[in-house]
């Protein structure tokens, strides 16, 4: 878990982070937005002191960060930044390993961390462990960014803008890269970003920032039915309100008895994509299959319904 309590930091007498205070618990994805110059990047590296705070603590655990020398606590926290930040003259191995090299573990541990997660991340290691970073795409230099800050188990990922480089289609596999090593890890992870739909679909937590200061942090479905301020709901974008909650469920969780005709929906897709899939065939409702069978259907009705201002 992580506590931030009245945290603020001021440059030449100008706040940037104003008494922020904010717990994100352990096992729990917080995205942190704003607009930029909001605070956000200041706030997430007070947890691991690359700023110092001028007031307030910030605890992990329950301990005091500033009781932790700060090269230590860097080993133990993940960092991630956009455009990856890996040293150009270092293997993809050697990227991987740097942590685990500077905490002592020996050659063999480490070698067979660096295959785990570079098969973690679909990059075959016998291909890519030897490659140096400018013979990677993109996509691949991020995959090997964020194994670089998995590499010595860390509890917590800090993510700056991860996937802001990124082509949508490759950012999409990205997120999800990251929600399954979420989901094996339990890594605690807190991620900045620009991208609203990108919060929504990954926070647990979504903490809205603005000229420093915490206006909000709940979970998306609260955020999106009940925004704090007009400027949370102008960051939510209100057009997009219904299908961002619908894009929140999955189809599993509202069937309805009965069947449709057409084509089925598949019971993990997100009530979103159901409700284009429905639009898109011109239909009024759609059969639902579960590993293969068919379990029952989902309506238009059910989606307008669900879709609604929560009362
Ligand atoms: N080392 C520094 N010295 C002085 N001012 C700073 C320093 N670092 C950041 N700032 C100022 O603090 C404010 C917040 O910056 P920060 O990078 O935390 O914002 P952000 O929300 O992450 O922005 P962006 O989304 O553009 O990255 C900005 O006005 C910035 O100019």
């Amino acid at each position: 878990m992580i506590e931030i309590d009245g945290i603020t930091k001021a440059y030449d007498g100008t706040v940037v982070v104003d008494e922020v205070t904010l717990t994100v618990p352990a096992h729990s994805i917080c995205a942190v937005v704003g607009t930029s110059g909001s605070g956000k990047t200041t706030l997430m590296r007070m947890i691991n002191r690359l700023v110092e705070p001028s007031a307030g603590q910030i605890r992990i655990d329950g301990e005091d960060v500033s009781s932790v020398p700060a090269y230590q606590l860097r080993r133990r926290i993940g960092y991630v930044i956009q455009g990856h930040g890996l040293f150009p003259h270092r293997t993809v191995a050697q990227n991987i390993a740097t942590v685990p090299k500077l905490l002592g573990w020996d050659r063999r541990r480490t070698a067979a961390r660096v295959d785990e997660l570079l098969t973690l991340f679909q990059l075959n290691p016998a291909e890519y462990r030897d490659r140096l970073p400018h013979r990677l795409s993109g996509g691949q230099q991020q995959r090997v960014g964020v194994a670089r800050a998995l590499a010595a188990e860390p509890n917590i990922l800090l993510m700056d803008e991860p996937f802001g480089a990124l082509d949508p289609v490759i950012r999409a596999k990205a997120q999800e890269d990251l929600l399954a090593i979420h989901k094996r890890f339990g890594t605690t992870i807190v991620l900045v970003t620009h991208d609203m739909e990108e919060a929504i679909h990954l926070g647990d937590i979504i903490a809205v920032m603005d000229k420093g200061r915490l206006l909000q942090a709940a979970t998306p479905a609260e955020i999106i039915a009940r925004p704090a301020t007009p400027f949370v709901e102008e960051l939510i974008g209100s057009g997009d309100r219904p299908f961002r909650l619908l894009g929140l469920a999955r189809v599993a969780d509202h069937l309805e008895p009965g069947t449709a005709d057409g084509q089925p929906v598949e019971a993990t897709a997100s009530l979103r994509d159901a409700y284009s899939e429905l639009l898109w065939s011109g239909r009024t409702a759609a059969p639902v299959r579960r590993d293969g069978e068919i379990v029952g259907k989902i309506s238009l009705e059910q989606l307008a319904r669900l879709a609604a201002r929560p009362q």
